[in-house]
């Protein structure tokens, strides 16, 4: 079994009589990346600053890097980086000299070739000596990881890194967080970028209402949404209908010659469903399988009118992934 890098248990907090974590559990096992999602105001940063030990819970238990939030701050602030909404980097100073500050600060060896090492990494020796209030946005964001990263802390959490940058940066950025982790660096992720979950994270919760709405791999959590289907599409009109003669619980489009049966895209029902066309004889032109997105997982679990329902999202909390979808979805 993998280590936990992050295990909370029960956590609650309220602002005033505002509950913003309803006793919420996860873990997030070392090495790998986390992603927290939520709606505006859903307690994502609140979360991040408990665990890093900025604000305290009202109640749970929390680990982080195996130390209790609480009576080991010390030794979990050695273990962890953070780069927030609103970066750490002095304006006033230059790249390198915010780096060296950050590197004295963690009384870290060789500060001058750890600083020189990050720039470069970070694509950002040219810059180094200029003040970083002339600098990018994603300059800044690159600056603000770079420092996080000074010192080599075991768990880094990201706290929407990649909010304002442009396509090109945002993938610089994600593929710096890939190589973290491959050196088996933990990073927990908040992002308002549902692409960005989807591309990085091993295990993504989503919270709504002070709760864990669903909790799993994004393939699992994309299973859990109806609206999976496989199309079938034809260029012969008469092949068409007679497949969608043949077809029962198909919906059919007489434009595009297509045909959508519903399907959680699991190789267990694609064979199945092979296993149907051959006996009735069909053969399409094209055969496609379609998932619903992490947008309609989003959308789907954090819908406000919804929230009185809350027997359909409670049955979705921590899914296991040895569960079969089947299971997951039934
Ligand atoms: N210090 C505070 N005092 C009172 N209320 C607060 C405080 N900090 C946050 N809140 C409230 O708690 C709720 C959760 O805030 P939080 O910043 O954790 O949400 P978030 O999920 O990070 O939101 P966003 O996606 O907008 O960054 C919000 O309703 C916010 O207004």
């Amino acid at each position: 079994m993998k280590t936990s890098a992050i295990a909370v248990s029960g956590l609650r907090k309220a602002y005033g009589d505002k509950t913003v974590l309803d006793g919420i559990d996860f873990d997030v096992a070392a090495g790998s990346v986390f992603s927290l999602l939520g709606p505006n105001g859903a307690g994502k940063t609140t979360t991040v600053n408990i665990l890093t030990t900025l604000m305290s819970a009202d109640a749970g238990t929390l680990r982080v890097d195996g130390h209790d939030v609480v009576t080991g701050t010390k030794e979990v602030r050695k273990a962890i980086g953070v780069t927030g909404q609103f970066a750490a980097v002095d304006e006033l100073l230059t790249g390198r000299e915010n780096l060296r500050l950050m590197a004295d600060l963690k009384r870290v060896r060789s500060a001058g070739q750890v600083v020189a090492g990050l720039l470069e990494r970070f694509d950002l020796t040219e810059s180094a000596d200029k003040m970083a209030a002339t600098y990018s946005g994603g300059m800044r964001r690159k600056l603000d990881l770079a420092m996080t990263l000074v010192g080599s802390p075991r768990i880094i959490f990201l706290d929407e890194p990649t909010t304002g940058l442009d396509p090109r940066s945002r993938r610089t950025m994600w593929q710096i967080v890939r190589e973290l982790v491959s050196e088996g660096t933990t990073i927990f992720l908040t992002t308002q970028y549902l692409d960005e979950a989807d591309e990085l994270a091993d295990r993504i919760a989503v919270l709504s209402d002070g709760r864990i709405a669903a909790e799993g791999t994004s393939d699992e959590l994309k299973r859990l949404i109806p609206g999976g289907h496989v199309r079938l599409r034809f260029t012969d009109q008469a092949a068409y209908r007679s497949a969608a003669a043949a077809l029962r619980e198909v919906s059919t489009d007489d434009e595009t010659l297509s045909l959508r049966i519903p399907s959680d895209g699991t190789q267990r029902e694609l064979r199945a469903i092979l296993d149907w066309l051959e006996s009735a004889g069909v053969e399409a032109d094209e055969l496609t399988v379609h998932t619903p997105d992490l947008d309609d997982v989003f959308l789907a679990l954090t819908d406000r009118t919804n929230t009185d329902d809350r027997t359909n999202t409670d049955d979705l909390t921590n899914i296991d992934s040895s569960t079969t979808s089947k299971e997951i979805a039934r």
